[in-house]
């Protein structure tokens, strides 16, 4: 589902009666708090409303949308009194793109938000002792749990010093406006897909390669994907730029495979987009919203593009996992490489690896890595990674986690410190009961979701771990997300 700024998003709820509320009503609330999804948090008579656009610190008037038994969602009229972390969103379409939620707050106050979250996630879904953040309330009981167990640390977010103009990836629907051919976003709501030139989080060479792509195809006459009809050529376009080497890479996601003004599209491409290193075609017929098809051909230049993190240098290819944000990336892998505290003697297994980014850092300070992950692709960059950098005591296996894991462990794989970085739902439970069994002393636990990983954490501490510390970096500035590296050792 995507987040709806307007209000009204999500399951509607039933309508109970006997509520403090109804549906269309006008109140004026307190903001008190912020949802993940970036709805404000306000409350008449005890009962929650969720109100869109609304921050924490605003007073706002604002109609009632739905009602449920322990909810409401209302939309903001007017801002009564405004925040005094309330800014102007630089972006002007800011209020109908899904993309970012929070251009409107104080990046300060976006970075105590989210540390605050992620604590509060720990207590509430972890059942976690968590230890008084600076100057702020406690978190789920302060000091010590009753088994005189240490609170669990989360340390200050790492923040961004220019936290614009961060990604190195962009995914741009293709559909047809007015004009004709037009790449953006889908409006709120709806399939509908909006034209957008700018975008205030992209880096600057993804947004112009994405505008002379877009050009480019317009005036090949491609037509747009239509979802209802299953007809049309043009799905996606995929820019990537590697900031470390300057190279770039167009993907284009098209319905069949073939291509008209194949060569005309690549001479055009090549002539106009700077560094640009590879063109691809991947080919998704599906009925589906997935991005990608199975098949990959490269129409020019390389199937791969090369960038670097720290020290290491990587091969990405199309439908490989690389994160978007490199400056904070390289901040999240140094606490994954520290709080996995390697001597040189350790065996490691670094599970979800994508192209083997952490695992070949980790490689560097241990014994022998074992990644696994389940994009093929990703695991031929991964083997061509650790060649590219000299780096051979790592080995890389395709499959899911939770299947590969319990094969190394009857091959007499017996990890030291087991590295995790899932997506968004979280570590598969057999995955979770196979590291149990390993009983490594360590483990780290990388995660994109605060939620999924306070969960996760109970598990773990349930089968014999202690969660010690917790570093929130913030790789989406101006989003909910929030990145969070954990450390947890064998009681
Ligand atoms: C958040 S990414 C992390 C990748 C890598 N650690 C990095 O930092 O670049 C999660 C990865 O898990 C992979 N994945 C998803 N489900 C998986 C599973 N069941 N087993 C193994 N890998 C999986 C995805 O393809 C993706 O590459």
């Amino acid at each position: 589902m995507r987040h709806n700024k307007r209000g009204g998003a999500g399951r509607a709820p039933s309508r109970p009666t006997g509520l403090p509320v109804d549906v269309g009503q006008s109140i004026v609330t307190d903001i008190v708090g912020l949802t993940h999804e970036g709805e404000g948090v306000g409350r008449v008579d005890g009962y929650t409303l969720f109100v869109s656009q609304a921050l924490p610190g605003d007073k706002v008037r604002a109609d009632v949308a739905s009602v449920g038994k322990s909810f409401g969602r209302a939309r903001m009229t007017a801002l009564v009194e405004a925040s005094p972390d309330r800014r102007g969103a630089p972006c002007p379409i800011f209020d109908a793109c899904g993309g970012c939620q929070l251009q409107h707050w104080d990046y300060a106050a976006q970075l105590r938000w989210k540390r605050q979250h992620v604590a509060d996630n720990l207590a509430r879904i972890g059942k976690l002792p968590v230890a008084p953040l600076d100057g702020g309330a406690a978190a789920g009981g302060g000091d010590s749990a009753p088994d005189g167990r240490p609170p669990v640390v989360v340390h200050p977010i790492i923040g961004m010093d220019e936290p614009w103009r961060y990604r190195n990836k962009a995914q741009v629907p293709i559909g047809t406006g007015e004009g004709g051919l037009v790449g953006g976003f889908y409006e709120q709501g709806s399939h509908d897909i909006v034209d957008m030139e700018a975008c205030l989080i992209q880096q600057q060479e993804n947004e112009d390669t994405v505008r002379i792509v877009k050009a480019i195809a317009r005036s090949l006459g491609y037509s747009a994907y239509d979802r209802a009809t299953g007809r049309g050529l043009l799905r996606h376009v995929i820019v990537r730029h590697a900031e470390a080497t300057g190279q770039r890479m167009v993907v284009l996601i098209t319905n069949g495979r073939d291509l008209p003004h194949r060569d005309e599209l690549v001479g055009l491409i090549r002539e106009q987009v700077p560094g640009v290193e590879s063109i691809c075609q991947n080919v998704n017929t599906a009925a589906s919203s997935l991005v990608f098809g199975e098949e990959t051909r490269v129409l020019w230049g390389s199937d791969v593009i090369y960038d670097e993190i720290g020290d290491i240098r990587f091969a990405i290819s199309a439908r490989s996992f690389f994160q978007v944000n490199p400056i904070q990336t390289e901040r999240l892998y140094s606490s994954a490489v520290q709080y996995a505290t390697l001597t040189g003697e350790e065996t490691v297994v670094d599970a979800y690896c994508g192209i083997g980014t952490i695992t070949l850092f980790l490689a560097r300070h241990s014994r022998r890595v074992y990644g696994v992950e389940i994009v093929p692709e990703a695991i031929e960059d991964a083997k061509r990674n650790a060649l590219l950098n000299d780096i051979h005591n790592a080995e890389f296996a395709v499959g899911a986690a939770e299947v590969v894991l319990p094969r190394w462990q009857a091959e007499g794989v017996t990890p030291d410190v087991i590295v995790v970085d899932p997506p968004r739902k979280g570590c598969d439970p057999a995955l979770l009961e196979t590291m149990l069994q390993l009983k490594p002393e360590r483990i780290v636990y990388v995660s994109c979701n605060p939620s999924t990983l306070a969960r996760d954490l109970r598990i773990l501490e349930d089968g014999g771990y202690r969660t010690i510390e917790v570093q929130p970096v913030d790789m989406f500035p101006h989003t909910t997300h929030v990145e969070c590296c954990v450390s947890l050792i064998r009681k």
